[in-house]
This record gives structure tokens, C-alpha cells and sequence, in this order.
């Protein structure tokens, strides 16, 4: 059994397989806590280990961790199964790294861009010979309700909502159209960009707006909310 953790900025997912097959997930908010993961491990007899962090974490935590279970932390010098063409490799987001590896394993000789719609919005393009260069980032959509309240002085935080019209006829609705109205056409007109670059361009969504998202994209995407905990698997059997 494999044990897969996904630290991110806002959640972390941590995820059992068996081979190839999910067959267990938890998802935590707050500090990684070894003792949770060791309480996984155990109950599903995992013998081995793979974590993605985009968070610094101690140096102590892995190492706890690793002395119950081996243990592969991720990183930039971690054997991937695409050609990493990034001009900054190094800094580089190890879950980008991870969304790639799922692409490539799971659409082989395909060109694929994956929309990974968490914290912050993340796009990567691999093309059919498994060449990587990059994509973009921006802010994700709690982060984008977060920041008109953050930078004025009169806009409320609002929860996620969607309002289908061009013109927001309140302060609320102004908001919704601005930011997952925005969020839509961003993908969307990202997603056209590609398209013409690229004839044959599968499309994979992901993150936790990704329910959200897949209504109201105009685009035919998959939807997989677990394609980066696939993609650390599919990293971890690499590496056997
Ligand atoms: N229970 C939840 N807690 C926090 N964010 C959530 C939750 N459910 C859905 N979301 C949405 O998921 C996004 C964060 O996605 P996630 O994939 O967990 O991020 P990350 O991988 O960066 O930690 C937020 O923008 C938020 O809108
Ligand atoms: C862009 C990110 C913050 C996304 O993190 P997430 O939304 O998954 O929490 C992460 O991939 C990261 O820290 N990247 C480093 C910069 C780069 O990828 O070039
Ligand atoms: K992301």
C-alpha cells in the first residue's frame, strides 16, 4: 500500500493506494500532524511513502516520519517521468512537478494542460513528447474573495457564488461576476489560447474549486479531484 501526502497552502490530502487504485482519503487543515499520518500508515499497512509540500516543513517532521515509513519528500532533484524544461526548475512548485507526472502517466503521448484550481490557480502544458515548460499562476478564487476585502474599505467578504449575467446589479452580485465570473473567462479564454497552439489539447481540472468549477466552465475538461495524489503515485512507483 502507498501512502500520499499533498501539503498545500489551504488543505492537505492524504491519500492510500493500492497500486494504482485510491482506495482511501483524508483531507486536514492546520499543521501536518505526524501522529494522523501514522495512524493511516498503520491501519492500511502502508510500506511506503511519498509527500509533496508547498509549505516549508521541518526538517524533524520528515525525519519522524520517515523512521516508521519509507519515505520520498519530493523535490526538484526527485526522478520524474517528463523532461522538466522549466527555466527556474529549482523553484519550480513540487506540486506542479507532481500535476505533470499524472498528465503524462495517465494521457501518454498527448498533449495536456491541467488547471489545478486551489490556493492559487495553476495552469501546466506537457506536450505529446512529455516536454514540460511551464504554464502560469494566479490568485485562486477564496484568495480573490479574501483580497477585495483585504485591500478596501467597503467591500464584505463573500462566500462563493456564481451569477450568471454580465452585469452585477448589487455589491454582491458586482463581486460574483468579478471573481468567479473572472475565474471562468480566465480558464475559458487560457483554454482557447492553448487550443490554438495545440490541435489535439486534453484538458484536466483540478483542486478543490474543481466542483465549482466543471458546471460553469465552457470548455469540455475532465474533472478529477484527486489528480495530483495520482500523479505523487504514479511518482512514487517511478522511483521503486
Ligand atoms: N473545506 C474547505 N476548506 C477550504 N477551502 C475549500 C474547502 N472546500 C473547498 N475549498 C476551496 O478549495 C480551494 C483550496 O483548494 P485546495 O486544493 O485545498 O488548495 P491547496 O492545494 O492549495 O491547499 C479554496 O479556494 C476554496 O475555495
Ligand atoms: C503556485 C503555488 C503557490 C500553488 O500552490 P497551491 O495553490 O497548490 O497551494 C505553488 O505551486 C508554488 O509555490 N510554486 C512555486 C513557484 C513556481 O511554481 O514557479
Ligand atoms: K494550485
Amino acid at each position: 500500500m502507498n501512502l500520499i501526502i499533498d501539503v498545500g497552502n489551504t488543505r492537505i490530502k492524504c491519500a492510500v493506494f493500492n497500486a494504482s487504485e485510491l482506495i482511501h482519503i483524508e483531507i486536514f487543515t492546520g499543521e501536518l500532524v505526524v501522529f494522523e499520518i501514522e495512524k493511516i500508515a498503520k491501519k492500511y499497512s502502508c510500506n511506503r511513502a511519498i509527500i509533496s509540500s508547498v509549505k516549508k516543513i521541518k526538517k524533524n517532521i520528515l525525519e519522524e516520519i520517515n523512521s516508521k515509513i519509507d519515505l520520498i519528500a519530493l523535490n526538484s532533484s526527485t526522478k520524474i517521468p517528463f523532461n522538466n524544461k522549466y527555466g527556474t526548475p529549482k523553484t519550480l512548485g513540487v506540486d506542479r512537478i507532481a500535476l505533470v507526472a499524472s498528465a503524462v502517466s495517465k494521457y501518454p503521448n498527448k498533449n495536456v494542460l491541467v488547471i489545478d484550481a486551489g490556493t492559487c490557480i495553476t495552469y501546466d502544458f506537457v506536450d505529446r513528447e512529455a516536454n514540460y515548460y511551464g504554464g502560469a499562476i494566479s490568485p485562486g478564487i477564496k484568495m480573490r474573495y479574501k483580497s477585495l476585502k483585504h485591500y478596501t474599505n467597503k467591500l464584505p467578504e463573500l462566500e462563493i457564488g456564481f451569477v450568471d449575467s454580465l452585469m452585477g446589479n448589487s455589491t454582491n452580485e458586482s463581486i460574483h461576476i468579478g471573481v468567479t465570473g473572472g475565474v471562468i473567462n480566465e480558464i475559458d479564454s487560457f483554454i482557447n489560447k492553448y487550443k490554438e497552439k495545440n490541435r489535439n489539447l486534453t484538458i484536466v481540472l483540478t483542486g478543490g474549486d474543481v466542483n465549482f468549477l466543471a458546471k460553469n466552465v465552457k470548455n469540455s475538461i475532465f474533472a478529477n479531484p484527486n489528480f495530483l495524489l495520482e500523479g505523487l503515485n504514479s511518482i512514487l512507483t517511478y522511483n521503486i
